[in-house]
């Protein structure tokens, strides 16, 4: 019992430390009916009944996936009939309709509805129930999935959103706790039964990664957190600089951003240069919803180092990396400035469709299970591993490589002379070479299989030039 006060004392303060200096703080709980948010839910009307300051209001979405979410529905209103607290409760009707990306979905429309009862009770505050366990699980599927460096901070008590704050005073405490509160406090919930379903990844994670990680060292949950707030300290201190240096060297320019390569290169040391460039696409990019690889940073960095003085990088369809000798233009594509696409060179490091000029278009696209691969001249596959591919025109000294076993090449020059393709039509035919330097097709006439490594992670190449009509 003296556990469960302490417990009780902890959360009142965490909550108080999260708070403007409001006077009289409106809150929106989001109750799930799940062990976490019930208990949030009793913590909240235990405080607000010594401090009669505090009010709140209770939100919840009826997703009307599951079987139990009638039960559930009647656990939270019956919850805040008996205690006098306002519900605002709703019901999601196309999750049914929903074919993928349905946890995302799900959460778009919880999220709405959260922002929907704040603004109507003019609440500053929406508060979750995450815990500890939850940012374990969250900072490990960011590891897996691969991500930005800042998102393995994990999720912050504290963030802004909609006209006020999302917070989380949960964080610090483990669902062991949260379960022995509910037990000796007798608090009613509901398991979510899809929590136990492998199908979602959160779920893997808790159930079969992070059991065989504890066997290894018990301590790992710790450990983990212990990282992730060694680098929000890290970053704390470090983005101010970072921000200065990214607005001294990266200058905005018509619909996007140029930088001068030689003062940049002159006082910025690499490590600098990806740190300032790396942190420019997370402040410009994620907020529109695009996310910049490390690798494409490193791309950019390598361009400017690579002796061909104009070339571009694709970032994704709409945003390109434009170099022009001393200058790195990041612009979106079809921009003035780069409509002369055809001087120069385009590498190519993810999927999307990409404008060659007005009448030669290609699209780069992931190969799935579903997706009927027709080869020919136009299109062919290349394994991921060979991006980025470069496009471009004919150089001096390209070679083909024209067998596999034995390895066997031919000038580029022959094969246009036995081929009998007429000199004003060699420079604009486009070559495609992939990170080895190798040319894997020339667009439209020849495409090359190299002897690769069988791989599963497969990407597919389609062009095709409106201009030619056989
Ligand atoms: N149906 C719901 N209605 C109201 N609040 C909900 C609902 N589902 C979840 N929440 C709130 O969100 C918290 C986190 O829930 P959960 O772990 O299921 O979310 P998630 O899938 O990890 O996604 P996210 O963290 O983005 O909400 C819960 O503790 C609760 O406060």
């Amino acid at each position: 019992m003296p556990e469960q006060r302490s417990l009780e004392k902890t959360f009142q303060e965490t909550v108080y430390s999260l708070l403007e200096k409001d006077t009289a703080p409106t809150f929106v709980l989001a109750v799930s009916a799940g062990v976490d948010s019930m208990v949030l839910l009793e913590l909240f009307q235990r405080m607000a009944q010594k401090e009669s300051r505090i009010e709140f209001v209770v939100a919840y979405v009826n997703h009307q996936l599951r079987q139990e979410s009638q039960a559930e529905e009647e656990l939270v209103s019956d919850y805040c009939r008996a205690n006098n607290i306002k519900l605002y409760a709703t019901k999601w009707h196309e999750g049914k309709t929903v074919a993928v990306g349905i946890e995302e979905a799900a959460r778009n429309f919880r999220y709405d509805w959260f922002e929907q009862v704040m603004n109507h009770c003019q609440a500053k505050y929406v508060v979750t129930a995450h815990h500890c366990d939850d940012q374990v699980e969250t900072i490990l599927m960011k590891l897996i999935r691969g991500s930005r460096l800042s998102a393995l901070t994990g999720m912050p008590k504290k963030r802004n959103f909609a006209k006020g704050y999302l917070i989380r005073p949960f964080l610090g405490l483990s669902k062991d706790d949260i379960y022995a509160f509910a037990l000796q406090e007798g608090v009613k919930y509901l398991e979510d039964s899809s929590n136990q379903e492998l199908v979602y990844q959160r779920n893997r994670v808790r159930l079969k990664l992070l059991p065989q990680i504890k066997k290894e060292n018990p301590q790992f949950q710790d450990h983990l957190l212990g990282f992730s707030d060694d680098l929000s300290d890290t970053l704390e201190v470090l983005q101010p600089i970072i921000r200065e240096k990214e607005k001294e060297f990266i200058q905005p320019f018509e619909d996007g951003w140029v930088i001068d390569w030689q003062g940049w290169q002159r006082d910025l040391s690499l490590a600098w240069q990806r740190l300032v460039l790396s942190y420019f696409f997370e402040q410009e990019f994620h907020a529109k919803g695009i996310f910049i690889k490390g690798k494409q940073v490193k791309s950019a960095l390598s361009l400017m180092e690579s002796d061909r003085p104009q070339a571009i990088i694709a970032l994704t369809s709409q945003w390109q990396l434009r170099r022009t000798y001393q200058k790195l233009y990041i612009e979106r594509v079809g921009s003035e400035a780069s409509s002369y696409f055809s001087e120069q060179e385009l590498l190519v490091t993810v999927p999307g469709e990409y404008i060659l000029n007005e009448n030669e278009k290609l699209s780069i696209i992931e190969v799935t299970d579903s997706l009927q691969i027709k080869e020919g001249l136009n299109s062919f596959q290349v394994n991921r591993s060979q991006l980025p591919l470069t496009i471009r025109h004919r150089k001096s000294g390209d070679l083909l490589q024209i067998g596999v076993n034995p390895p066997m090449h031919q000038s580029l020059k022959r094969w246009f002379i036995n081929q009998k393709i007429p000199k004003d039509l060699r420079d604009k035919i486009w070559l495609v070479e992939d990170c080895q330097q190798n040319i894997v097709a020339l667009l439209g006439y020849r495409t090359f299989q190299l002897s690769l490594k069988e791989e599963t992670d497969r990407i597919f190449v389609n062009y095709r030039n409106h201009a030619k009509h056989d």
